[in-house]
């Protein structure tokens, strides 16, 4: 039996993980978890000086350690690395829906380009950037109960979509 019954949104940076996940629970009022909110607050620093002063292994540890602490039936808005560990979708499947919010590289990337508190997108190129989309694409894919595109849309366009699919 799934313990929990979340919603969990999962995707690139600037797919509007954090975007559509906010106003998808106020939508379904449910309560709402965005990961990287819970590990800023709980170390007390920025995405950026976490990844600087502790190194992105423990931010990977922290943010399946405070994915899988979450109970009940909330939205959860991921970061893009969230599928780090291999045994994260499986998680997500036992304990909830999960939907991959999609979109082509060149829009995410337009969407997140020179974003200071997005680490991987400081420290590498557009071309890196675009493998590390490419290796991610299929991981997202196999990790999703349901694929939606948030490509060219608008959010209540998107989140109209996903409430239709959630309840039918
Ligand atoms: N449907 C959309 N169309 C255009 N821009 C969007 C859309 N959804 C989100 N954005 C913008 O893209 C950026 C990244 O959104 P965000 O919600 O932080 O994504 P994520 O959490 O997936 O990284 C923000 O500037 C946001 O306003
Ligand atoms: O893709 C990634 O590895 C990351 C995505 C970010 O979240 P968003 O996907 O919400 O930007 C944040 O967790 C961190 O900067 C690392
Ligand atoms: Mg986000």
């Amino acid at each position: 039996m799934n313990e929990n019954n979340h919603v969990i949104l999962i995707g690139y940076m600037g797919a509007g993980k954090s975007t559509v996940g906010l106003e998808l629970a106020r939508k379904l009022n449910r309560e709402y978890i965005d990961l990287d909110t819970e590990i800023v607050l709980s170390e007390k620093k920025q995405i950026p000086a976490i990844f600087e002063e502790l190194g992105e292994p423990y931010f990977r540890a922290a943010e399946a350690q405070v994915l899988k602490a979450v109970k009940g039936e909330k939205v959860i808005s991921t970061g893009g690395g969230v599928l780090y560990f291999q045994d994260t979708g499986r998680w997500m499947k036992k304990n909830g829906t999960v939907i991959y919010l999609n979109a082509p590289f060149e829009e995410l990337y337009e969407r997140i380009t020179g974003d200071g508190n997005r680490p991987l997108v400081m420290n590498n190129t557009a071309a890196s950037l675009e493998q590390v989309f490419n290796q991610r694409d299929i991981v997202y894919r196999e990790a999703a109960d349901l694929i939606v595109s948030v490509s060219k849309r608008s959010v209540e366009d998107t989140l109209d979509e996903i409430i239709v699919k959630l309840t039918t």
